[in-house]
């Protein structure tokens, strides 16, 4: 999806951040970052980096040390818990553990997603044999998650993360469980969520071959500090980082 990055306001904004864990484990440090309506951005950096860090504190699963962080344009630290439970009812999330409900099928799963939109149950069983039919699921709508292979269940979280066509879409190594085939769905539901529905994605990933033959931005995390991945262009920089 297009954009244009001198008259948009970013979606998301990061502005100095750290997150130091206690004792004393940073995680990240001065971290600054802008990503943009209908982007397709891609956080990479190895093991420890603090991607999944970055990640939650989008959603904010977790708080800076320091620093703003403003989703939409208003600052994380002054939304009342209620306002983040209805900010986080755009905002899909598929975390890198899943999280699947592992004694409820496929369908049970996502379908619970899509409750807090009052869609009538006809409505909900059509958008999940959508997401089904996109990731190559659909004979495992009945099946329990429990029973499913890591690479299913890794499929399902997605399908749960895009049930209600997010805003902004958050995936925390969604591919590590996958062959190439299903990378490839996995792509191509991103391609789609953006395109159909305008969906900001932002994925956190060790996996290059999902980002090696796009355009999109890529950033990379190294202890904790942000910078644009060795292999993309000067000009990308300019563009997108103030
Ligand atoms: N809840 C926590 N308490 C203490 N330390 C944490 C916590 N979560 C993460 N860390 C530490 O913060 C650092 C960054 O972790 P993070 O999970 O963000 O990295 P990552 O890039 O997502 O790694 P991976 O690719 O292995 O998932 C690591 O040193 C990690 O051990």
């Amino acid at each position: 999806m297009p954009r244009d990055a001198s008259t948009d306001k970013p979606l998301v904004e990061l502005v100095n951040v750290a997150k130091i864990y206690p004792p004393d484990i940073v995680a990240l440090e001065d971290v600054s970052l802008r990503i943009y309506k209908g982007e397709i951005f891609f956080l990479t950096g190895m093991s420890g980096a603090g991607k999944t860090t970055l990640i939650k504190l989008i959603c904010r699963l977790e708080t800076p040390t320091r620093g703003l962080i403003e989703v939409a344009g208003r600052d994380l630290s002054r939304i009342s818990p209620a306002g983040i439970q209805r900010m986080r009812q755009k905002i899909g999330i598929a975390y890198q553990d899943f999280r699947l409900l592992e004694k409820q099928t496929v369908l049970q799963n996502i379908a619970m997603a899509m409750e807090v939109t009052y869609a009538s149950t006809k409505a909900i069983h059509a958008r999940v044999d959508e997401l089904l039919a996109l990731l190559n699921l659909s004979d495992k709508r009945d099946k329990l998650t429990g029973e499913l292979s890591r690479g299913e269940q890794q499929r399902v979280a997605l399908a749960r993360a895009a049930a209600n066509g997010p805003s902004l879409l958050l995936a925390d190594e969604p591919t590590g469980n996958l062959d190439p085939a299903a990378t490839e769905l996995v792509i191509n539901l991103f391609r789609h969520l953006n395109e159909k529905n305008g969906s900001t994605i932002v994925v956190a990933t060790h996996d290059k071959s999902i980002y090696a033959e796009t355009e999109h931005r890529v950033m990379d995390l190294r202890k904790g500090h942000l910078s644009a991945h060795p292999n993309r262009a000067p000009r990308q920089i300019e563009l997108f980082e103030a």
